[in-house]
């Protein structure tokens, strides 16, 4: 779904990205991993064109995209969650998820999908409160939901866990691995004629039908990385040194790129 070969990238005169080359399969969850400052975020970025690269290219459903604008890149279905939230915090939630519509028009999608709140109750009960006003666990819960608006099929997220308690990280995990995997999300009893239920069900059988979305994610709580990710990608000085399926990632490699 996602292929990245030969990518380069320098911030001025510093050589952050060497040769980076990764495939994400559809439907995979992969977690990107490796020490601070290693170019985890640059790498994002420069997936998401958020930055420029110097050379090499970034495929998407064999889409050339690396001179993609970024709205282009979320209009093709890539969903971005950057470090840190960015929510804005003098906007109302329902107001911070309507901004996910813009790059959502051109697919249709007019109103903040049902299935968000399906996903996230908490937004449901705050969507008059301002963003600034939640606590970290939810304003990281709307900024999943609201780069959720537009149907991703493939969605981006940069340590969604950080500064967040325990709970929430959990229930965090949980949205992710339901979304990735398309299971667990069980129909709500529908009455006909009740139309938020239906929107609830189409959204969740869109979900389904699609096989789940695929996920790329930094993260580096190690216990949090397995429970969600089925594969693994470590950088180390700007450049990919190991990759594999979850269950390969040794002890070793643990204590050569990842423990401080
Ligand atoms: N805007 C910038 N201008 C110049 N250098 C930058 C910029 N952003 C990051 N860097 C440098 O690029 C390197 C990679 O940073 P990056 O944020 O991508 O690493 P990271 O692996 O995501 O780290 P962290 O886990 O701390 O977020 C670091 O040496 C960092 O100091």
């Amino acid at each position: 779904m996602l292929k990245i070969s030969g990518l380069n990238q320098y911030y001025g005169g510093s050589h952050t990205l060497w040769d980076v080359n990764l495939d994400l399969p559809a439907g995979s969850c992969l977690c990107l991993m490796g020490r601070n400052g290693v170019g985890k975020t640059t790498l994002l970025k420069s997936i998401m064109g958020l930055i420029a690269v110097r050379d090499g290219a970034i495929e998407y459903n064999g889409e050339a995209l690396t001179l993609a604008k970024p709205e282009h890149r979320a209009e093709l279905g890539i969903g971005f969650v950057p470090q840190g939230r960015e929510i804005f915090p003098l906007l109302t939630v329902e107001e911070n998820l309507k901004i996910g519509l813009r790059a959502a028009r051109k697919q249709g999608i007019k109103k903040v999908p049902e299935h968000i709140y399906e996903l996230f109750p908490v937004l449901k009960q705050m969507l008059k409160r301002r963003g600034g006003d939640l606590s970290g666990g939810q304003q990281q819960q709307l900024a999943i939901g609201r780069a959720l608006v537009l149907n991703p099929k493939l969605l981006i997220l940069d340590e969604p866990t950080e500064g967040i308690q325990p709970n929430i990280v959990s229930e965090i995990g949980d949205v992710i691995i339901r979304l990735n995997r398309a299971k667990g999300i069980t129909t709500p009893l529908l009455k006909q004629g009740d139309e938020a239920k239906d929107e609830v069900r189409e959204g969740i059988i869109k979900i389904k039908n699609e096989l789940g979305v695929t996920v790329l994610l930094v993260e580096q709580k190690l216990p949090f990385a397995r429970k969600v990710a089925d594969r693994f990608y470590i950088m180390d000085r700007g450049r990919g040194v190991a990759a594999g399926a979850m269950d390969e990632l040794s002890d070793d490699m643990v204590k050569r790129y990842l423990t401080v």
